[in-house]
């Protein structure tokens, strides 16, 4: 009788988890999945809970065009809970600089005053360079193909799209007739929120950030966490509560397996397994403190780029109304986007539990001002000084602070990390040097699992080919 192969996943975050998904439809019950996290999986996207309301901890939101995550979101029966679409304002270094109406046709017409033809350019720039182009990967990745770099992964959707990582999204921008103005003010609005950074991005990432500020974006009613939870129950992977310490290689005349050592999460107790194929699904720059990858001819790199540090400071009380460009509570919007470095905060939101759809607190006092239980979210590249929140908000009864190495520092032809680190060791987060967000976790996830698959079986022409050949041998089977 065969032997299960033995597969070992470290990280439970959406990549993880969607690796075990789809390694599970491919091997089928030929394989013995463990998955090593050692905090709650889908970690990144829990929620905090404030008052006894949970919100959305990150800032992961979801396109309507995000094949995977609307698929998983109906396949586990999850209602997807709009984001609002309230009132919006870009703030600049001498104060606001346009807000929206609650009147369609007042806030177009604003727009096309300050950027003319550019508002209504950018949808089209966007859906045929880069949208159209991008929804290629869906029908590439059912056909089981798979790629070891991120460069031949966004060959595979278009030639044009490896070049989007080499230039920044401005200079893109310009060459396509956008005028400094926009992209200055709503494009830089759009990535301080999103990722942090400027636009001297590269213009893929630039261009899922401007995905990212669409109509219709949404996320799962209750929070995001739950695909993840779901993915991993669906995988029938074992979770392994544990932080991963070695990765240790051995290599027998041709073959090659590992011996993974792990320290418990509960008890602190050391343990080790072996496998055939490894997957690293956390950046490693995250495991760096804390992993060694022992007994390879080479070293594997503890990072390939640096990491941006995003903070969200959540606070319950009452927004600095001045601070932000309003005189009180009227007309305030629901989120503000800056458009300057030297702003010390990226963006401002106001937040909704995860399971509500209205705003707690719409109520003024005689002032004017909002009652103290509104909770706001305010993005922020550094830890906040105690004065900056102080001038942030006038008063506050409760305040969180998310510090994490959110996403990479994107610029203009940083290196591309491999999705194989040696063989049989692969790294879904390679994917994040495109972009970070849901959806390419999941990409990144299933093109590691395809590979893994393919490499085991031998199916080369499903490998780095950038066409469908028609009888390759594939035995898929959907969970
Ligand atoms: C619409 C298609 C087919 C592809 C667009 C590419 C893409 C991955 C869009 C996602 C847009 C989005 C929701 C961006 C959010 S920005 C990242 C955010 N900070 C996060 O962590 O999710």
């Amino acid at each position: 009788e065969e032997e299960d192969i033995r597969i070992g996943i470290i990280g439970g975050g959406i990549g993880g988890t969607s690796t075990a998904y789809y390694l599970k439809s491919l091997f089928g019950d030929g394989c013995h999945i463990d998955l090593f996290e050692s905090e709650r999986v889908g970690g990144r996207l829990a929620n905090i809970n404030i008052d006894g309301y949970d919100y959305e901890a990150g800032g992961s939101i979801i396109h309507p065009k995000n094949k995977y995550m609307v698929e998983f979101a109906e396949k586990f029966g999850f209602k997807q809970s709009a984001s609002l679409d309230g009132k919006m304002a870009l703030y600049g270094p001498s104060g606001i600089i346009l807000e929206t109406s609650s009147w369609n046709f007042v806030t177009m017409a604003k727009f096309f005053w300050r950027y003319g033809m550019d508002i209504w350019n950018i949808g089209s720039f966007l859906k045929e360079n880069f949208l159209d182009k991008f929804g290629k990967i869906y029908d590439i990745q059912e056909e089981g193909l798979a790629f070891t770099t991120v460069e031949d992964l966004l060959k595979s959707m278009d030639e044009s799209l490896v070049n989007y990582t080499k230039i920044s999204i401005q200079d893109l921008m310009i060459e396509k007739g956008f005028s400094e103005r926009f992209i200055n003010e709503l494009v830089m609005g759009a990535l301080r929120t999103n990722y942090g950074q400027t636009t001297n991005v590269h213009a893929f990432v630039g261009a899922v950030s401007l995905a990212g500020v669409e109509k219709g974006l949404w996320s799962v009613k209750g929070g995001n966490y739950q695909i993840p939870e779901r993915l991993l129950k669906k995988s029938g992977a074992n979770l392994i509560k544990a932080k991963v310490t070695h990765v240790i290689l051995q290599k027998e005349s041709e073959s090659v397996s590992y011996e993974v050592q792990y320290q418990n999460a509960e008890d602190g107790k050391s343990n080790s397994r072996e496998y055939d194929i490894v997957i690293v699904a956390t950046p490693l720059k995250e495991l760096e403190d804390h992993i060694k990858f022992e007994d390879f001819p080479n070293p594997i790199p503890s990072s390939y780029t640096d990491f941006h540090r995003t903070i969200a400071l959540f606070v319950q009380g009452t927004p600095n109304y001045t601070a932000y460009g309003f005189e009180n509570a009227e007309n305030f919007p629901q989120s503000i986007l800056t458009t300057d470095e030297n702003i010390f905060w990226n963006s401002y939101g106001q937040h909704t539990p995860v399971s509500q759809k209205k705003h707690l607190n719409k109520n003024s006092d005689k002032d004017g001002d909002q009652e103290d239980n509104t909770v706001s979210k305010i993005f922020l590249n550094k830890v906040p000084t105690e004065d900056q929140v102080h001038y942030l908000f006038k008063s506050r009864k409760d305040l969180r602070l998310v510090n994490w190495l959110a996403y990479p520092e994107y610029a203009p032809k940083m290196d591309l990390p491999p999705f194989v680190l040696y063989d049989q060791l692969y790294y879904v987060n390679a994917i994040e040097s495109a972009a970070s967000a849901m959806e390419m976790s999941v990409i990144g996830g299933r093109n590691v699992a395809n590979l893994a698959y393919n490499h085991w079986n031998n199916i080369l022409d499903k490998v780095d080919e950038f066409s469908i050949k028609k009888d390759s041998k594939s035995d898929k089977s959907e969970l």
